[in-house]
C-alpha cells in the first residue's frame, strides 16, 4: 500500500532532514514512527503527502506515485497534521463559515480531535497521523486508540502512519515500528522484535516470604544467643514494664530483620550462580527488584529461559512470589536516541556538495 524507496529530502540550508528512506506497509498495517524532535519524521510525511516534493527517490502510495499522480492519490489518504493546519483542508468559504462558527469554542484538544476526524472521513485507504494525543485527554486519546486499531490491524480498512513519541502508545496500536535516527530509519519491526532484538535484559520483581513467628523465635536461638550472649540475655533484664512498653518489639524487629537479610542473602546468591549479570536495583523489605543484564552473548538469557531457572531456583529460596518482564521499549528507544549526536555529521557518501 505504501511503497517508499531512497527518499531524500534536503532542506534549501543543505540541511539532510531525511537520508534515502526505503520501506513498504501492507494494507492493514498500523505503523509506528518513532524519534526524538527533529529526526525528519513530519518531514518524511509531508513528502508523502504531498505537502513537499523530495530531493531523490520514488513512493507510491496505493500505485499512485508521489510526483506525478498527486490528485488521485489525495483522494486515498486521510492526513492530521502536527500543527493546526485546517486551513489546508477547506476552501475559503469553509473556512470561514467553520471558523465563524467555531472561533473560541474548540480548545486545543478538541481541534484535535477534530483534525483526527477530518483525517478519517470517507475511509481513506492511507491514514496519516502526526503526532496526534498531543493535548487530547486519557478519555479521548483511548477512544482515538480504538478507532486507529479498528480501522487499521481490525478490520484491514486502512493503512496508517503514526507518528508519535509514546512508547505506550506504540506498544498498544502499531503492528510495526520504524525508529528514526538523523534523517535515518535505524531500526524496524514488531515491538516484541525490537525488545527481542535490542533488549539489554530482563528485571524480575520479587517479594519474598514475610518471616514467621517461628523463623523470628529460631533466628533468635541459634544466631543472637549463640553469637551475642549479652544480647540474648537482654530480655532477662527487662522490667516488666520495659516489655511491655515497646522493648520486647525492638528485640523482635532486629531478629525478623536478621531473617529478611538472610533470606534475601541467600536469594541473591541463587540468582548470582544461576545469570551472568545480576543487579539489584531496589530493595525494600520483603520486595526487590533486580536486572538481569543481557550482552547477547549468552544465549541462556531468552525470556522462557529465564521462567524456567528461576521456577527451579524458587524451591531453595523463601520466594514468596515474582514476575519477570522484558526492558521496556522505551528504554531501546532511549539508547538509539543517543545516538543522535553521532548523526549530525553528513555520513560518508552523503555530502552535500555547494556548486557556485
Ligand atoms: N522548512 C525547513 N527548512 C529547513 N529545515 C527544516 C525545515 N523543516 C524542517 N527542517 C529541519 O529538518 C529536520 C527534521 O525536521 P522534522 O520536522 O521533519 O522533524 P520531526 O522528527 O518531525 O520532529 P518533531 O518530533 O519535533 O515533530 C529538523 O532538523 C528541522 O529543523
Amino acid at each position: 500500500m505504501v511503497v517508499i524507496n531512497g527518499i531524500k529530502k534536503t532542506y534549501k540550508d543543505d540541511k539532510i532532514a531525511v537520508r534515502n528512506l526505503s520501506f513498504a506497509l501492507p494494507k492493514g498495517e498500523c505503523f509506528g514512527y518513532l524519534g526524538i524532535n527533529g529526526v525528519g519524521k513530519t518531514t518524511e510525511i509531508k513528502m508523502l503527502t504531498g505537502d513537499i516534493l523530495p530531493t531523490q527517490g520514488i513512493a507510491t502510495l496505493g500505485g499512485f506515485d508521489i510526483l506525478t499522480q498527486q490528485l488521485k492519490l489525495r483522494r486515498l489518504i486521510g492526513y492530521c497534521p502536527q500543527l493546526d493546519a485546517l486551513i489546508d483542508l477547506l476552501s475559503l468559504r469553509e473556512h470561514l463559515e467553520l471558523f465563524a462558527k467555531i472561533k473560541g469554542t474548540l480548545s486545543g484538544g478538541n481541534k484535535l480531535k477534530l483534525s483526527v476526524a477530518i483525517a478519517m472521513i470517507g475511509s481513506p485507504t492511507i491514514i496519516f497521523l502526526d503526532e496526534p494525543p498531543t493535548g487530547m485527554d486519557p478519555v479521548s486519546y483511548e477512544f482515538m486508540g480504538d478507532i486507529i486499531a479498528d480501522v487499521s490491524t481490525a478490520n484491514k480498512e486502512s493503512t496508517v502512519v503514526l507518528t508519535t513519541h509514546s512508547m505506550e502508545e506504540c506498544e498498544a496500536l502499531c503492528t510495526r515500528v520504524g525508529i528514526m535516527v538523523g534523517g535515518r530509519l535505524r531500526c524496524l519491526g514488531s515491538v516484541q522484535h525490537l525488545k527481542s532484538r535490542f533488549s539489554d535484559g530482563f528485571m524480575i520483581d520479587s517479594k519474598l516470604n514475610v518471616p514467621s513467628t517461628e523463623m523470628v523465635g529460631n533466628f533468635y536461638t541459634t544466631t543472637i544467643k549463640t553469637h551475642c550472649p549479652e544480647a540474648a540475655d537482654f530480655e532477662s533484664r527487662l522490667t516488666r514494664d520495659q516489655v511491655k512498653n515497646y522493648a520486647i518489639i525492638w528485640v523482635n524487629l532486629i531478629d525478623s530483620f536478621g531473617v529478611q537479610e538472610n533470606q534475601f542473602t541467600t536469594y541473591d546468591s541463587f540468582l548470582r550462580n544461576t545469570f551472568p549479570n545480576v543487579e539489584l536495583l531496589e530493595r525494600q523489605n520483603e520486595h526487590c527488584r533486580l536486572k538481569l543484564h543481557d550482552d547477547h552473548q549468552n544465549q541462556s538469557l531468552l525470556l522462557s529461559n529465564v521462567f524456567a531457572k528461576m521456577e527451579a531456583i524458587k524451591h531453595n529460596v523463601a520466594l514468596k512470589e515474582y514476575s519477570v518482564c522484558q526492558t521496556s521499549l522505551e528504554k531501546n528507544f532511549n539508547s538509539f536516541a543517543s545516538q543522535q549526536d553521532e548523526e549530525k555529521g553528513v555520513p560518508r557518501g552523503m555530502e552535500v556538495k555547494k556548486y557556485v
